[in-house]
């Protein structure tokens, strides 16, 4: 019988899992990547097996069971009867007294509740196949990675808010998040670019939530997102940096209480609030390509233009805050994908020594930079699920 792990990376609106086969630790052999899709009208379950072949579809809306009894049973039929030895998965918050990948128990979960106000989107997300997978297989090793981990490195001076001292005390300080992701990439880059892996990198990570993170000697040195994964750039649906007097303004007209704010900020705002249409940049750049003259693509363009704008802004500070640009890489959803948006952050910083390779990015190429470009521009894929299954193996 195969030993293997699982791997959850859930966000805040999906729930995807890899399942690994332990026999050759380091090579990470993938037998299953899936993701359930929740809603009110139940839960469906899309899975491809090690060759990338999709799998049946599930139906699990209308038994008794919760979904974590159908995964388990599910796999047991799909991975060749493997034993499932550990479990791992992406927390966002890990707050100030996680810095490292922790063994879940009672006493982390309780503690990792209690961050729930610091990232309301996510948090609650992001532990619940924990918990659940805890009250069912209680002996299970289930470890937590974080998001803010990779981010320990920043200095004191970027971790402060400029606030009064009492907040400091509460754990009001920046964080940074997508550690995962950046930790991956990082180290990635030790493989087929080390003089990025030491020099002086920016990494882009562009989903649904969007931040991008200044790597300076391999470690993160400042990043966009800070106490929560609200700030910074803007993204599907959250408005990143605010000018904190709009809040002021929504409580104050619009007498809008805690969850208002949740809802317009984390929810509302982004591409989505914007373009007033979608979240999701396939669907916005199709909708643009079919129709540019009505008023909704005026405002989708708008919406694609305000996002460029603030990535190519937070660039600037991050070069700044590293004194020279040697690197920039592309990743997640959009990063990956979006050759158009690629060229229009990259088109305004030939200041900084940035020239693309028009063809090489059409083709998402590895390296899309130009030969003479001083500094190199890459398209990485991301692998949170690798990255998380590897800090699983250091504890069996
Ligand atoms: N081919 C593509 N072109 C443009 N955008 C894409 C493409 N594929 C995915 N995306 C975008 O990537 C985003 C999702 O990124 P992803 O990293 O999967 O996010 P998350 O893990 O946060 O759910 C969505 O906005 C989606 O439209
Ligand atoms: C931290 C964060 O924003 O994560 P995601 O991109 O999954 O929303
Ligand atoms: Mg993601």
């Amino acid at each position: 019988m195969q030993d293997v792990i699982i791997v959850f990376n859930s966000g805040s609106s999906s729930l995807k899992f890899t399942v690994y086969d332990t026999a050759d630790s380091q090579k990470a052999t993938v037998l299953l990547k899936g993701e359930i899709e929740q809603s009110p009208a139940g839960a469906h379950l899309h899975a491809k097996n090690h060759e990338g072949v999709a799998l049946p579809p599930e139906d699990w809306s209308e038994t008794g069971l919760d979904i974590f009894d159908h995964l388990f049973r599910w796999m047991e039929q799909f991975s060749g009867k493997g034993r499932v030895v550990a479990v791992g998965h992406r927390i966002v918050h890990g707050g100030a007294d996680f810095l490292e990948p922790v063994k879940i128990t009672p006493e982390v979960l309780h503690k990792l509740d209690q961050l729930t106000p610091f990232d309301p989107l996510h948090q609650q997300a992001t532990l619940a196949p924990a918990k659940a997978i805890a009250q069912k297989r209680p002996d299970l090793l289930q470890i937590a990675c974080f998001d803010t981990t990779f981010h320990s490195t920043i200095p004191r001076v970027a971790r402060l808010l400029p606030l009064p001292r009492r907040y400091e005390a509460r754990g009001v300080v920046r964080y940074g998040f997508h550690g995962i992701s950046y930790s991956y990439i990082a180290q990635r880059l030790t493989q087929i670019d080390p003089a990025l892996a030491t020099g002086r990198t920016i990494i882009a990570h562009l989903g649904s939530g969007a931040s991008l993170c200044a790597l300076k000697d391999g470690k993160s040195l400042e990043t966009t997102m800070g106490f929560s994964a609200l700030d910074g750039l803007m993204m599907g649906t959250r408005c990143g940096a605010i000018d904190p007097g709009v809040l002021l303004y929504m409580v104050q007209e619009e007498k809008a209480d805690w969850r208002a704010l949740v809802q317009t900020l984390y929810h509302e705002s982004g591409l989505l609030g914007v373009s007033g249409v979608s979240p999701d940049m396939r669907v916005l750049r199709e909708m643009l390509a079919q129709d540019q003259a009505s008023a909704q693509s005026q405002q989708i363009a708008e919406a694609l233009s305000l996002f460029v704008y603030r990535i190519r802004q937070e660039i600037g500070a991050l070069v700044s805050v590293m004194g020279g640009l040697d690197g920039l890489v592309f990743t997640a959803g959009i990063g990956e994908h979006d050759a158009a948006l690629r060229q229009e952050v990259c088109q305004v910083l030939e200041w900084a020594g940035v020239m693309l390779d028009a063809e090489a990015n059409r083709q998402n190429a590895p390296v899309i930079s130009a030969p003479d470009s001083r500094v190199k521009v890459r398209v990485t894929p991301t692998d949170e699920e690798r990255e998380i299954y590897l800090s699983v193996l250091k504890f069996l």
